[in-house]
């Protein structure tokens, strides 16, 4: 069947004219209408479990922009929550979890086939969104790579520099693995769970891969990734999966190769030219607009973004930001990037 859809499109390796675009958190703080509805939920972590909000706030930068993707709403922190950890988030500051750091507090945490207890309300959230979005929309599912997510469960909240990670994996490597491949198989299952409800394309975050050098990057970023990849390719074939190694620099080279993903996004520290030449030479790449703009927009919005669509025109390209949107974005210069990659 002929691809319809401008997203699978471009992930099936097509060059368009106009690339299709979506916004990392485009579903976020930055739109009154999703304050109005974590408001009605309560707090982030009740409207990441509430399906009906979560698709709601999921379909509102749909509605107000018409973007090619719709991603699911939730958080990559969720898996740890569901094998067991504590998670709350504090208002200002962002996530803190239980950490797991001793071997007993790897012990007490759940088995990979309980997750589904506490993730079944985001599949149904799913299920609604497969339902209600318009036909030309995409559905993207996503989750954390494990590494990124191991860093929130080592030190307990975000760090500057993922050094208690860091020091785990020096001091107690058969631990740190250990925790690595139980998120690794979590994440296997969560995605699967996520495809069989209705998502169309998965995406792995891995946000910190960045701070993962040589070796290390290649064991703990990489290699968690392509056994990711490869498992929910022989589960769903047909499925594309994006990988987001954030800040992996050169290590974007060779990436998709490396790992079998379909599409490799890539931040804005790395230029649209050197990419093309590097990285979408083997394919589909995402990116990688500086979230800046959405806060100051102007002139130099409108410049960056037709540069992006220019350095990428000669192969396959999703247009998006090289991070998340940020709450102090302003919601015209969303609709300025939009029109600029339009050609309106
Ligand atoms: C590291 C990470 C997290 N979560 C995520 C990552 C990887 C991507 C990245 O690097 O940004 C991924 C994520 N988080 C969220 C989504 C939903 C989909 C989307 O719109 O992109 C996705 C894909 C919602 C969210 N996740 C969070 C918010 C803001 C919460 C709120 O409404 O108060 C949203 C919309 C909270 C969150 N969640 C996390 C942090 C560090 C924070 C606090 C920082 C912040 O406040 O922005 C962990």
């Amino acid at each position: 069947m002929a691809e319809t859809k401008k997203l699978l499109r471009a992930l099936a390796g097509e060059v368009q004219d106009v690339p299709p675009i979506w916004m990392m958190r485009q579903a976020g703080r930055y739109l009154p209408e999703y304050r109005a509805t974590r408001a009605q939920a309560g707090d982030f972590l009740s409207l990441c479990y509430n399906p009906e909000l979560a698709a709601e706030v999921t379909l509102q930068p749909i509605r107000r922009y018409g973007f090619d993707a719709a991603i699911l709403f939730a958080d990559i922190l969720l898996v740890p929550q569901a094998l067991g950890a504590d998670l709350w988030f504090v208002t200002g500051e962002g996530p803190r979890l239980s950490t797991t750091t001793q071997q007993s507090e790897f012990d007490a945490l759940k088995p990979v086939e309980d997750i589904h207890e506490t993730l079944s309300p985001v599949y149904e959230t799913v299920r609604i969104l497969s339902r209600d979005l318009p036909s030309e929309t995409t559905l993207i599912g996503f989750a954390g790579a494990p590494w990124t997510v191991a860093t929130y469960m080592i030190a307990g909240r975000g760090t500057p520099d993922q050094g208690p990670a860091h020091a785990l994996r020096e001091e107690n490597t058969a631990l740190f693995e250990a925790l690595l491949e139980r998120i690794t198989l979590a994440t296997i299952e969560y995605l699967s769970a996520q495809i069989e409800a209705g998502a169309e394309v998965v995406k792995i975050f891995d946000s910190w891969a960045g701070s993962l050098k040589g070796e290390a990057f290649r064991k703990y970023a990489l290699e968690p990734c392509r056994v990711i990849t490869q498992a929910i390719k022989e589960r769903h074939p047909g499925i594309p999966v994006v990988g987001f190694p954030r800040e992996a620099g050169d290590g974007y080279i060779g990436f998709a190769n490396a790992t079998g993903v379909d599409c490799v996004a890539l931040d804005n520290s790395v230029s649209p030219e050197w990419a093309a030449q590097h990285v979408q030479a083997d394919g589909c790449v995402q990116g990688n607009l500086a979230s800046s703009h959405m806060v100051t927009g102007g002139q130099a919005l409108v410049d960056e973004t037709r540069q992006i669509v220019k350095a990428f025109s000669k192969g396959p390209h999703i247009f998006n930001l090289g991070h998340g949107i940020t709450p102090d974005a302003d919601p015209e210069n969303v609709q300025l990037m939009i029109d600029t990659v339009r050609g309106r």
